[in-house]
């Protein structure tokens, strides 16, 4: 199948086998940008979730507008004849050249980025479509940097990424490239994908080139690896991993680069209870329904600041770090309505960032949402994030905590057990409130 089944972990790959360095454990949040000739049609169904659309549905309504390629081919959706009408069938490469990334400042998007509290950033620099943000090797000029943007703008990501102080990843599609396969258009889930040698060693190619250029901490592989490129060889997947922890040693790599080896996990909007367990996993979405920008979303389709924060603390409270997605628009300008999100998370973080930013699980999961809170735990402290204010009481924690030391924030609040719990008079607060307590052990 196309998507990852459970990843096994060969032989071969055991040597790259190391610890979750510190700086991604304890990051919480990155950001993510989806940016590509799909950015200019921006143009996608906003059908719903991934996870919560049904799967026979999902390929012909994609409400991934960074899939236009794709979907744009499939006979008789939505895509294909907004496609006819908008564009007048034009081949999809029009979009490349009439990408000009004109208000593009690569400094300007890694303000907004680090503002969020984020501790790392990864834009992509080749997706499905095979179009590549740098000049790569083999693409024959279909990349950014001999047509549309005329920029290497993951040169300008990386540079503006160290300028802000956070750590640099790429995402790369492996599994996936439509236009060195030029398969026909994909309308289930086990449709065939590049697998041949050629491909594998192109793709490796591309990966040794990436670390070459930009030394990047992170390296997001999608969908897969070619299974041809899994195989021992010159170009394989594991010289390419060899060479990456050789340039980067405190370097990590997710999930998706086969049946390989990886250093994290990853979710896609839905929680996968497989995947988010321990403390070396991610959860990946967009702030709305699309990796890239679709403007056909509406606030309904995207989460507001409060949401995204919540979403933020329940991941970090059960080990994970969060990566939201930005969906550029063919500009270079983050669209207004994904802004006011990330800068409401930037709000959230100045006031209560130490109880998600280097915490872990406290050891504990809620019976219920009702009242919602979550706990997570720092060196010398642990933290209750609750989203109400008024007098609020928290089950009793297992571990012994100083009720005297509660704090929200750097004010000092007055906490007392009562019957099996502590109860916390919460004043006017930003919500949600970590109400922090020193650790008596
Ligand atoms: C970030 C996101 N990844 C999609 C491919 N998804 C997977 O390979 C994938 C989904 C998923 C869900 C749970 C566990 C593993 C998974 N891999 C791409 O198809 C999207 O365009 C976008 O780039």
């Amino acid at each position: 199948a196309m998507f990852k089944t459970d990843p096994v972990r060969p032989d071969a790959y055991r040597e790259f086998e190391r610890p979750l360095p510190e700086w991604f454990r304890g990051a919480a949040l990155g950001i993510f940008v989806h940016w590509g000739p799909y950015s200019v049609p921006a143009w996608a169904e906003p059908t719903g979730e991934l996870g919560a659309v049904p799967r026979e549905e999902w390929y012909a309504h994609n409400p991934y507008a960074e899939w236009y390629a794709n979907t744009m081919r499939i006979e008789g959706s939505p895509a294909q004849m907004h496609h006819e009408r908008v564009h007048g069938g034009a081949p999809y490469d029009d979009f490349l050249d009439a990408w000009k990334a004109e208000d593009f400042d690569a400094d300007e998007v890694l303000a907004v980025v680090a503002a969020t509290g984020a501790g790392y950033f990864i834009p992509t620099t080749k997706h499905h479509d095979g179009v590549t943000l740098w000049d790569a090797p083999g693409t024959d000029g279909r990349n950014t940097v001999a047509r549309g943007p005329r920029q290497d703008l993951i040169g300008a990501f990386a540079d503006a990424t160290r300028a802000a102080g956070l750590r640099f990843g790429v995402y790369y599609s492996g599994g996936l490239d439509w236009h060195f396969s030029g398969l026909p258009p994909i309308e289930h889930d086990d449709d065939p994908a590049p697998d041949d040698l050629a491909y594998a060693e192109y793709a490796h190619d591309h990966v040794i080139d990436l670390i070459d250029r930009y030394r990047p901490d992170i390296l997001w592989g999608d969908i897969r690896w070619p299974v041809a490129g899994i195989e021992p060889g010159p170009k394989s997947l594991a010289h390419a991993f060899q060479t990456f922890y050789e340039r980067v040693p405190d370097g990590v790599v997710n999930d998706r680069w086969g049946e390989s080896h990886w250093d994290f996990r990853t979710s896609e909007y839905v929680h996968g209870t497989a995947v988010e367990v321990g403390e070396a996993w991610e959860n990946t979405r967009g702030i709305g329904l699309s990796f890239g920008h679709n403007r056909n979303e509406t606030n309904e389709h995207l989460l507001s600041a409060h949401e995204a924060v919540r979403l933020l603390v329940d991941v970090v409270s059960r080990g994970g770090n969060l990566l939201l997605n930005i969906g550029l628009e063919a500009s270079g300008r983050i669209p207004e309505l994904q802004r006011q999100t990330l800068e409401g998370i930037g709000v959230w973080n100045r006031h209560y960032g130490h109880a998600v930013v280097g915490a872990r699980p406290e050891g504990r999961m809620p019976a219920s949402d009702e009242p919602w809170i979550r706990w997570t735990r720092t060196d010398d402290a642990v933290h209750a994030v609750v989203d109400q204010t008024g007098p609020v009481r928290l089950p009793d924690p297992d571990r012994v905590l100083d009720e005297s030391t509660a704090r929200i924030g750097e004010r000092h609040v007055t906490a007392e057990r009562v019957d099996g719990g502590i109860l916390v008079d919460v004043e006017d607060a930003v919500t949600p409130v970590a109400i922090s307590f020193r650790t008596r052990d």
